[in-house]
């Protein structure tokens, strides 16, 4: 195996993990989720995006999200790619726990994919956060199609890990940072440490 890492481990919660509380600035339910950054492949507005939409659940916490399934989506002839299924379960899963917690990035996304998803389709997707622990957001989703609590096309769970600004800051281009609103003492900051 050589330098190859080892596979990860589990990415089940701890049985007695905390359970997630809606951070106080976070949507009402029912409301539109705030977008985590509108140059993002999954819901932002640039070409390519699956354009995905998200609204608060009535919980408060869990996040529905709307992806409509079109012919640029496709893997098999008619089919939505498995890849495009697991980008809308990074997105959803990810906008779920903005409702809760502050930037964090995918350490880990598992899906099944349990029905074909044809062109046309809109698939509705349920997630939430399950705990918190540590640095640790661990969530979990289900895709329905044509509407919410309909038949399952998917399940997904993914850890998110907690990262600051520095994250972001040492591994982005600098320039994109402007699109996060960053000051121009952060840009040249973080560009000057490249
Ligand atoms: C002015 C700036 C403002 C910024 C604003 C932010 C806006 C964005 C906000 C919100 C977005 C929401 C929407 C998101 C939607 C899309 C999300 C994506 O697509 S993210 C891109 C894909 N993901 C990556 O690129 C990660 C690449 N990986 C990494 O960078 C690192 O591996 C990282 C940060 C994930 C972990 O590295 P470590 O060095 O910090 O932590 P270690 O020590 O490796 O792990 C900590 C613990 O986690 C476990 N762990 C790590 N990876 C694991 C894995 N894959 N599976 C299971 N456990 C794992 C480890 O075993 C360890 O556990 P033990 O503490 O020992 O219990």
């Amino acid at each position: 195996m050589g330098n190859v890492p080892r596979v990860p481990i589990s990415i089940e919660p701890p049985a007695d993990a905390e359970a997630p509380q809606r951070h106080p600035k976070a949507p009402a339910p029912g409301e539109p989720t705030a977008a985590h950054y509108e140059g993002c492949r999954g819901c932002g507005d640039v070409p390519g995006s699956l354009r995905i939409r998200s609204w608060v659940g009535d919980d408060g916490v869990s996040v529905h999200s709307r992806f409509d399934v079109l012919a640029e989506h496709q893997g098999a002839p008619g089919l939505l790619h498995g890849g495009m299924l697991m980008t809308a379960f990074d997105d959803a899963l990810g906008t779920a726990y903005t409702q809760i917690a502050r930037s964090a990035v995918t350490a880990r996304l598992e899906t099944d994919f349990r029905r074909p998803v044809p062109v046309g389709t809109t698939l509705w997707l349920r997630s939430r956060v399950d705990a918190i622990v540590d640095r640790k957001i661990f969530t979990s989703g289900v895709a329905f199609l044509g509407e919410l609590d309909g038949e399952v096309a998917g399940t997904a769970r993914a850890l998110f890990l907690k990262v600051g600004v520095e994250h972001f800051l040492r591994h982005g281009r600098p320039e994109d940072l402007e699109a996060l609103g960053a000051s121009r003492e952060v840009i040249e900051a973080a560009r000057a440490a490249r």
